[in-house]
């Protein structure tokens, strides 16, 4: 079974939305574990080997004959399938979870005093994700992790010290699934709390920027239908408090401006890779080379910390009471150190502020009346830019006078990603970030 699978696999996960290996020829697929987690459902950690690369993915498969209709569209064979998108099979990961059981090399882990229903079904959302979330009744929400990096996920490490703290900022925090790669202790999975309640930041924000676009023109966006500067300024002092949450929870310290000339050395580097692969960049670089010098200027030092690291409105979620934060893994794509290290807090401010930017302008790209409405897109993102700030100085954020050219340096290495995130993903949008260079 094992050996003629590694054929039907190979096809199968090269079209796989969280397949990161897309693009290049997969030489071999290997089989580096398979567990029977209960009658039926196969726990696999494949290798997949490219261009001189052996990376790791987690799958879950199922085997039926007949395979029933409902499943034909996760088949891998005429019999074998994609198990995360079977209820009756997924009930498993939450009675292992419940009961600590630990499975050949896997080990699934409660969190303390957590009590998990296991009679929930499962239901998977997010196909686009780089990762699998199997949603289970309306309590929980299971991440798999598809492609596996040695080591403790910065989002488990980060959710479960805040819930420990009495975060009121992340969502509960149920178990987790793990088990050594490479001699490292590595988190396969994340469940947590589904926030039934919510919509995310993203989503709302949209509404708003839809409102004022198909406002009277001149209304100011202030007495627009859908304002959203109050839910700005309230995710600012939320930002602060996990800010503050994270400085408490996890070591801190202060960087140098010999090694702020280094970080804007990195920003530079980072800036002529991403020009080699989108060379429009290149004719808007002015404004960001302007702005590392400012950075390599500073001449105090700047504190450091452990942050979200990809922090944007997609990212935030709003409950009847508060604001929630999600997926603290950083950056996709770095490696776990970098994601892991300290950096300012000012650059998930940077984030969010890029993110106010993306929703303000994001309908302009289609949009018929696209120049009329591009001051009505400064508007609103500018509103919304300074009530987020001004919610964040009022949470306990720290923003100095002094560290504006840091946010202005963080906010355009972060647009420098965005333009080759874009261009990888989504090329109609990269306008999008280009227009932060101007
Ligand atoms: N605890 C939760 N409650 C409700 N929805 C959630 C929760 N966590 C994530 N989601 C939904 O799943 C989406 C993707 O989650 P995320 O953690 O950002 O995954 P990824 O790392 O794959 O981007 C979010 O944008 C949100 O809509
Ligand atoms: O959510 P992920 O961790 O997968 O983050 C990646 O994808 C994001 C897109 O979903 C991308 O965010 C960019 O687009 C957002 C709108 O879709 C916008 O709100 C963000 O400001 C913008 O950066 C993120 O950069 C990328 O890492």
């Amino acid at each position: 079974m094992t050996t003629s699978l590694t054929g039907p696999l190979t096809g199968w996960i090269a079209e796989q939305r969280w397949f990161a290996g897309k693009g290049r020829a997969i030489e071999e697929v290997t089989i580096d574990s398979d567990v029977e987690l209960s009658p039926g459902l196969r726990h696999l950690i494949v290798a997949v080997a490219q261009d001189g690369d052996r990376d790791r993915y987690q799958i879950l498969l199922g085997e039926r004959e007949p395979l029933p209709p409902r499943l034909a569209h996760v088949r891998v064979t005429p019999t074998v399938y994609d198990a995360a998108h079977d209820a009756e099979l997924t009930g498993a990961l939450l009675e292992a979870m419940a009961a600590n059981a630990d499975i050949g090399p896997l080990r699934f882990r409660r969190m303390d005093g957590a009590v998990i229903d296991t009679g929930q079904r499962s239901l998977v959302i997010g196909a686009e994700q780089s990762n699998t979330s199997l949603v289970f009744g309306d309590a929980y929400i299971m991440k798999l992790f598809r492609r596996l990096t040695p080591g403790v996920n910065p989002e488990l490490e980060i959710v479960t010290a805040l819930a420990r703290r009495g975060s009121p900022h992340v969502a509960q925090p149920y178990g987790w699934i793990e088990a050594d790669l490479d001699g490292e202790n590595t988190t396969l999975a994340i469940m947590q709390q589904f926030l039934s309640a919510a919509s995310d930041g993203w989503a709302l924000a949209l509404t708003s920027v839809r409102d004022l676009y198909a406002s009277m023109p001149g209304l100011p966006a202030s007495d627009a239908g859908g304002d959203f500067a109050a839910e700005s300024h309230r995710l600012g002092a939320a930002t602060a408090r996990v800010h503050a949450e994270l400085a408490a929870a996890f070591p801190t310290g202060v960087v140098e401006p010999p090694e702020v000339k280094r970080l804007a050395e990195s920003f530079r580097h980072r800036l002529d890779r991403a020009i080699a692969e989108v060379p429009a960049l290149g004719e808007r670089a002015d404004a960001a080379h302007e702005a590392y010098n400012r950075l390599a200027d500073i001449t105090g030092p700047v504190p450091v910390q452990r942050v979200h690291g990809d922090y944007h409105l997609g990212q935030v979620m709003r409950t009847p009471t508060d604001w929630i934060i999600l997926d603290f893994e950083g950056e996709p794509g770095q490696p776990l150190a970098e994601r892991r290290a300290l950096s300012s807090p000012l650059r998930d401010v940077a984030g969010m502020l890029r993110s106010f930017d993306y929703a303000a302008r994001h309908m302009l790209a289609d949009h018929p009346d696209a120049a009329s409405l591009e001051g009505r897109a400064r508007e609103w993102a500018d509103r919304n830019r300074s009530a987020f700030l001004t919610g964040y100085c009022e949470g306990g954020g720290r923003l100095h006078e002094e560290d504006a050219a840091l946010l202005h340096a963080l906010e355009l290495s972060k647009a420098v990603y965005e333009v080759v995130y874009e261009a990888r993903n989504r090329p109609s949008w990269i306008t999008i970030p280009l227009a932060a260079f101007l």
